[in-house]
C-alpha cells in the first residue's frame, strides 16, 4: 500500500487530559472507519456539518458522546477525505478510540507531519506554508506567533513567488534567443537591467534572514564581566524573580543560569555567567572557561563594568566577547562615580535604575528597531537556498556584463532551481522528509 492510497489515523491534540480530544483520519476509508465508530452517521453525511454522534468499541458498547466531521475531498485540510471525531478530552478515551480506528486495518498510524505533508503533495499548501505550520505549534513567544501566521498566510510564499516570477521569464527569453536566434531576436536586450534587479530583491529578503532566526528561536543575550561587577543581581532584575545567588564575595557565580523572558513579544533567552579575573580557584576556572564558550555562541553580550571602570580596562574586558556584539554598561550606578571618557548607560540591578533603558536598548541593537511582526519568516533552510540563489543571481549580472548569454542563463537557472526548493517546486524527496520529519504526529 503506498501513502498516497492508505488511509492514516492519529490523535490531533495532545495526550493529556482536556476539554476536547480529537481523533484525526484522512484518505479514502476515512469515512467508512470513521462510521464504525460513529454508526449513527449516514452514509453520505453532509460535509462540514457537525453530527452529534455516540462513539461505540467494536461490540457496539458506548464510549462517548461528541462531534463528527465530515470533510470530502478535495475540500480539506490534506486534500483526501478527512473525518473527526471530537470527543471529551481523556487520554485513555482517545487511545481506545485510536485502537479501535485501527483494529479492522482499513486505517494506520499517521506519521510524523503525514497530515500536512498530504497537504502539501496534493497542492493544498506550499513548501514554505508547510514550514510556518510547524514553526506555529512551535512558536514560543507572540512575535514567533505572528511570524508563522504570516508564513502560514503566504507571506513568504508571495515574496518568493515576486522573485521567481520574472527571474523564470527572463530565463525564457534568454533560452529562446539561444536557441531560435531568429525568432526571439531583440529578447535580451535589457537582461543586464533585468538581472540587476532580481539580484537586488534576493538580496533584500536575504538580508531579513537574521532576524528570521531571532523571531522563531528568540535572541540569546549574556551578561559577562569582572567579578562581583553586579551581574547576578542585575540578572534577577531584568527576569523578574530571584533567580541566580548573589553575594558580596567575588567569584559567587559558577555554572551559566539560563532565564527565558519575552519583552515587546520577543522570547529572549538571558544568561548570567561566571564573573571573569585573572587568577580564580580551580572550580571557577571551569566557569570562567564556560562563559568564554557562551559568549562565542550568543546574539548579543552585555558587559557589567564595576563603577568607574577605566575606558582602556573596559576595552580589555570587552576582547572576552570574541566577535559577538557587546553592550557595555555600568553597574551598581546607585554608588558609583560618574565614568570619566565615553559615557556608558549606568545601571543599577539593585535599585531598578536605568533598567528600562537597557532593556529597550537591547532590544533595538536585536531588532535595528524593526517590528518583529513585520519581519518575514525566514528559517536556516531558506535563508540558506536564497543564499544560493542570490549568488547564483550575482555571478549572471558579472556574467551579463563580461561573458556569453549561455553563462548568464545557466546562473540563471540555478537561481530557480534555489528559489523552487524554498516553494517546493524543485524540493527533492529527501529534503521533504527531513522537513516533515521535525512535524509532531498528528499534524
Ligand atoms: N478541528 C480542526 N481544527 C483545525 C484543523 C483541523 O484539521 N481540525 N487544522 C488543521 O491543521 C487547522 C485548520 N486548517 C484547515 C485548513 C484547510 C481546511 C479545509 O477544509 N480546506 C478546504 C476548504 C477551504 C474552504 O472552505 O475555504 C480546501 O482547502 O479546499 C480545513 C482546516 C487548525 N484547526
Ligand atoms: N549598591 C549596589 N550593590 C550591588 C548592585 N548589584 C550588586 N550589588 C552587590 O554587589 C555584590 C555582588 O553582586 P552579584 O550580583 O553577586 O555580582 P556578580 O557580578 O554576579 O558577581 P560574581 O558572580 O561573583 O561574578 C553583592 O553584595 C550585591 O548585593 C547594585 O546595583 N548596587
Ligand atoms: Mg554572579
Amino acid at each position: 500500500m503506498t501513502s498516497a492510497t492508505s488511509t492514516i489515523v492519529a490523535l490531533a491534540t495532545a495526550p493529556t487530559a482536556g476539554a476536547v480530544g480529537i481523533l484525526r483520519l484522512s484518505g479514502p476509508a476515512a469515512l467508512e472507519v470513521g462510521r464504525r465508530l460513529a454508526p449513527s452517521i449516514p452514509v453520505e453525511p453532509t460535509p462540514r456539518h457537525a453530527y452529534l454522534a455516540g462513539f461505540v468499541d467494536a461490540q457496539g458498547r458506548a464510549l462517548d458522546e461528541g462531534l463528527f466531521l465530515y470533510f470530502r475531498a478535495p475540500s480539506s485540510f490534506t486534500g483526501e477525505d478527512v473525518v473527526e471525531l471530537q470527543a471529551h478530552g481523556s487520554p485513555r478515551l482517545l487511545q481506545l478510540l485510536l485502537a479501535r480506528a485501527l483494529e479492522d486495518g482499513l486505517a494506520r498510524p499517521a506519521a510524523p507531519g503525514e497530515f500536512t505533508r498530504r497537504a502539501f503533495l496534493n497542492g493544498r499548501i506550499d513548501l514554505t506554508r508547510a514550514e510556518a505550520v510547524a514553526d506555529l505549534v512551535a512558536a514560543d513567544s507572540e512575535s514567533a506567533v505572528r511570524a508563522a501566521a504570516a508564513g502560514l498566510s503566504g507571506a513568504l510564499t508571495e515574496r518568493v513567488r515576486a522573485l521567481e516570477e520574472p527571474l523564470r521569464s527572463l530565463h525564457a527569453d534568454l533560452e529562446g534567443v539561444l536557441n531560435f536566434p531568429d525568432e526571439a531576436e531583440g529578447a535580451d536586450e535589457d537582461s543586464e537591467a533585468r538581472v540587476q534587479v532580481l539580484r537586488a530583491r534576493a538580496e533584500v529578503l536575504l538580508s531579513e534572514a537574521g532576524q528570521g532566526r531571532l523571531v522563531r528561536r528568540g535572541a540569546r543575550v549574556a551578561l559577562f564581566g569582572p567579578v562581583n561587577a553586579g551581574k547576578s543581581t542585575l540578572f534577577n532584575r531584568l527576569v523578574g524573580e530571584v533567580r541566580a545567588l548573589v553575594d558580596d564575595e567575588p567569584g559567587t557565580t559558577r555554572d551559566a543560569l539560563e532565564a527565558r523572558v519575552e519583552w515587546n513579544g520577543l522570547g529572549v533567552t538571558l544568561f548570567d555567567t561566571a564573573g571573569l579575573r585573572e587568577t580564580p580557584g580551580r572550580v571557577e576556572a571551569l566557569g570562567i572557561a564556560r562563559t568564554r564558550e557562551l559568549l562565542a555562541g550568543v546574539d548579543l553580550t552585555v558587559l557589567v563594568l564595576p563603577p568607574g571602570t577605566s575606558e582602556s580596562d573596559a576595552e580589555r574586558w570587552r576582547a572576552e566577547a570574541g566577535a559577538t556584539d557587546v553592550l557595555v554598561i555600568d553597574g551598581k550606578c546607585d554608588v558609583g562615580s560618574e565614568t570619566l571618557g565615553a559615557p556608558r548607560p549606568r545601571v543599577s540591578g539593585l535599585t531598578g535604575e536605568g533598567v528600562d533603558a537597557l532593556r529597550e536598548s537591547l532590544l533595538s541593537r536585536l531588532w535595528g528597531g524593526g517590528t518583529p511582526s513585520a519581519v518575514a519568516l525566514v528559517s536556516e533552510r531558506h535563508a540558506d537556498a536564497l543564499r544560493r540563489a542570490a549568488e547564483a543571481l550575482a555571478r549572471a549580472e558579472s556574467a551579463s556584463r563580461l561573458s556569453t548569454l549561455e553563462v548568464v542563463s545557466g546562473e540563471l537557472a540555478l537561481a530557480l532551481e534555489a528559489l523552487g526548493e524554498l516553494s517546493g517546486t524543485s524540493a527533492s524527496e529527501a529534503l521533504i522528509d527531513a522537513i516533515f520529519q521535525r512535524f509532531c504526529i498528528g499534524k
